[in-house]
């Protein structure tokens, strides 16, 4: 199997949460956290940084980004494995901008557009917005449908 990194970023801010609307690609036409690829020899938590700024203009610090889950994405019949460092961040600067990736819109943190979100979301946002640390594992058939799924605490095995 050939894994590919991600990262997720959640952008806070008193009880609401920063989400885009992707515009191409992976996930076009769904509401998600700010994120994408791993450059080579880049660090996780710089590249979430980046992505973030290019994506929806605001500035976070390394510091300030909390690394929450793991979330390993498997599809039947693909060998490659999506591998999802999600970060939660609630100190940002800047204004936030569209880009060429996302539309940005702040959402209550409670009330979230699950109906267009990734299927796995509706899973983990409650362990995400209660600051849970998690480690999980999704089986997909396409991109729709979930076959099964593991959560467990971060430091536990
Ligand atoms: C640019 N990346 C792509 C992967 N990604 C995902 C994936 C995902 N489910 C996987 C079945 C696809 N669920 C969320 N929420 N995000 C983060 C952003």
């Amino acid at each position: 199997a050939k894994i590919k990194v991600f990262t997720l970023a959640l952008l806070n801010k008193d009880d609401e949460i920063l989400l885009g609307l992707k515009k191409r690609g992976l996930g076009e036409g769904l509401w998600n956290g700010f994120g994408g690829k791993v450059d080579p020899g880049e660090e996780i938590v710089d590249a979430a940084v980046r992505e973030v700024k290019e994506e929806c203009g605001l500035t976070v610090l390394p510091t300030d980004m909390e690394n929450l889950a793991v979330i390993h994405f498997e599809f039947v019949d693909d060998p490659v494995i999506l591998e999802v460092h999600v970060f939660k961040c609630s100190k940002l600067a800047g204004v936030v901008e569209e880009s060429d990736e996302m539309s940005p819109k702040w959402f209550p943190r409670d009330n979230v557009p699950h109906s267009q979100m990734w299927p796995d979301d509706e899973v983990w946002y409650p362990l995400y917005l209660s600051g849970t640390k998690f480690r999980a594992y999704f089986l997909f058939q396409g991109y729709k449908t979930i076959l099964s799924y593991i959560i467990r605490d971060f430091y536990d095995h």
